[in-house]
């Protein structure tokens, strides 16, 4: 049996965790309150897919939004973890998409369901190669950029989340303990936008990686989500 390498940790099937408006400017574009504490939701290791494979539009939505963020790499676990020390459970950083069904979701919003058909299905969750810990020195303060057909759409800093690395560490192991190989997905600033069928994402951390991905449209005609 070969060792688990973390820099394929995608392949460990372990937990993706995501914060939801950790970004004033993209709260405040969505229209939705600045939060007081983080919001969470998750996304299952299914949802993962690497470059070179295309991120597929689900057949239910006609308002699929790209979400460019930065992904925390776990590398060890542990439950109600300080801030003081959440750092040394970092073991590395991952450019990420949370590809969402925005219809789906603000139809999920209103009637005060669940957002998981809207952001958990297959493709959700584009990621770039493992990026190692000693390549982002300070992570709460690197520029992320996404592009759509070579035009710029996304353009942020991680200096301006509302909660930082550590805090969401912290907060986060409290509810649920986080393991080795988990992925962290810190927000999206604004600028998200639809995509549709043949479209081409680039996206980027400043200086560090930049990755690409083409939409394509699912080719199955099972549709078995009703939304009305
Ligand atoms: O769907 C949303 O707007 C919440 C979210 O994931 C984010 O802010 O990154
Ligand atoms: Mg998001």
């Amino acid at each position: 049996m070969t060792a688990r390498n973390i820099s394929r940790f995608w392949e460990w099937g372990r937990k993706i965790i995501c914060v939801g408006r950790n970004y004033a400017d993209h709260a405040k574009e969505l229209k939705n309150a600045i939060p007081a504490e983080p919001v969470l939701f998750l996304k299952p290791p299914s949802a993962y897919v690497r470059e070179g494979s295309a991120i597929l539009v689900p057949l239910y939505t006609s308002n699929l939004h790209h979400e460019v963020e930065l992904g925390v790499v776990i590398g060890k676990g542990g439950t109600a973890i300080p801030q003081s020390s959440a750092m040394e459970h970092v073991a590395g950083y991952a450019l990420c998409l949370d590809m969402t069904a925005r219809d789906i979701q603000d139809e999920c919003k209103s009637k005060g369901l669940p957002w998981t058909l809207a952001k958990a299905f297959n493709t959700s969750c584009p990621i770039s190669e493992f990026i190692p810990k000693e390549r982002i020195p300070d992570p709460g303060n690197v520029k992320l950029w996404l592009k759509v057909n070579d035009q710029l759409r996304q353009s942020g800093c991680t200096s301006h989340m509302i909660f930082s690395i550590p805090y969401l560490i912290s907060y986060i192991s409290d509810f649920i303990t986080l393991e080795e190989g988990d992925l962290i997905l810190t927000g999206t600033p604004q600028g998200v936008s639809a995509v549709t069928e043949h479209d081409e994402l680039q996206a980027g951390i400043e200086n560090v990686i930049t990755m690409s991905f083409r939409v394509d449209r699912q080719s199955e005609t099972k549709d078995t989500y009703k939304a009305k």
